[in-house]
């Protein structure tokens, strides 16, 4: 059992028992789960983020510059939309399985504070999910703001009690920027546009965290870096993602998911992992979080990305000829 908060191995794995097509099955019910069931997780950390090795400590934390990555796709040929994404963990609480209906409402007061400090083009307004009209939580899920909500993967790992208790989300008024307050993680921070303006979309997300770091304390290992629900997002917790087009590359599935392989990049369909590419459009991300920075996270997904389109071009060269 976990010192604190007395978790046990079955609240750690209970999501992959029940949900055997699970692409990990197993969440860290509490912080200190990472440390008391190494053991499992060590393997699987390794795994999914290609080689960080249970030896290995993440490195601190480095954002760097969005005026590093160009538009990936300036004539917006390919790229539809542009995101990037990060968790944080508010400090002395545990993770879902864990949390009392007290702990969702005082995380969310807690996380709500900072909110109204945010200004310019990060100024927006905070919604309680539960004072929601349903018509206006569809339509935001609709256009890809919002959290589903009834993700069965969460609900096998008990992330869903209480629902929609201390749940929320924070959108600015172009609704570029969203924080997701208590799905998943306490906290996710998110950056969106349409086109290929990586550098941008990093940029503004950049903000956002570092503001909200100004008045709340974030769970962090020194081994692990910043600590999530899902061992796949530890770490950076960075996940930089288009939705983009790649026709021809996409239509030999088998060269088209090794390229991504290669560059260490994750293919899912357009409305999230299990989800089908819908008209061709794919979700393609960084897909390593451990081990890397930040900057170095967004800097492998740009890479990747031009590699991607450049191979697409290739193809399109190769069927004029
Ligand atoms: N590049 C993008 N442009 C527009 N919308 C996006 C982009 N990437 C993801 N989305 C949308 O964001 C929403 C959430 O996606 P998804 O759940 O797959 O990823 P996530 O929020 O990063 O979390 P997790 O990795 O934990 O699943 C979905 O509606 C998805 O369509």
């Amino acid at each position: 059992m976990t010192p604190k908060y007395c978790s046990t191995l079955l609240d750690c794995i209970r999501s992959g028992l029940c949900r055997h097509e699970s692409g990990v099955g197993i969440y860290a019910p509490d912080p200190g789960a990472y440390k008391t069931f190494a053991e499992i997780f060590d393997p699987i950390i390794e795994s999914y983020h290609t080689g960080f090795k249970h030896t290995d400590k993440h490195p601190a934390t480095c954002f760097g510059y969005g005026s590093d990555f160009p538009n990936l796709d300036p004539e917006q040929k390919f790229i539809v939309s542009t995101r990037v994404r990060c968790a944080r963990s508010v400090e002395g609480f545990p993770f879902n399985p864990c949390l009392t209906k007290r702990n969702y409402k005082d995380l969310e007061c807690l996380i709500k504070k900072p909110l109204r400090a945010l200004c310019n083009e990060h100024a927006g307004s905070y919604h309680t999910l539960g004072c929601m009209d349903s018509d206006d939580i569809q339509k935001l899920v609709d256009a890809g703001l919002l959290f589903k909500g009834k993700n069965r993967f969460l609900k096998s790992a008990n992330a869903l009690r209480y629902w929609p208790t201390g749940r929320g989300i924070f959108i600015n008024k172009t609704c570029t920027f969203v924080i997701w307050v208590n799905e998943e993680d306490h906290i996710r921070v998110i950056a969106l546009e349409k086109g290929g303006d990586l550098g941008r979309v990093y940029e503004r997300m950049i903000v956002g965290v570092e503001s909200l770091a100004h008045s709340l304390k974030f769970s962090r290992d020194a081994r692990l870096g910043n600590l999530t629900f899902c061992p796949t997002n530890l770490g950076c917790t960075i996940r930089a993602s288009v939705h983009i087009k790649l026709p021809l590359l996409a239509s030999n599935r088998r060269n088209f998911l090794e390229l991504a392989k290669k560059h260490h990049l994750q293919v899912r369909g357009t409305l999230g992992e299990y989800s089908q590419a819908l008209g061709g459009i794919y979700d393609i991300s960084n897909k390593r979080r451990m081990g890397l920075t930040e900057y170095e996270a967004v800097a492998e997904m740009h890479k990747g990305i031009s590699a991607l389109i450049e191979a697409e071009c290739e193809e399109s060269r190769k069927t004029r000829k």
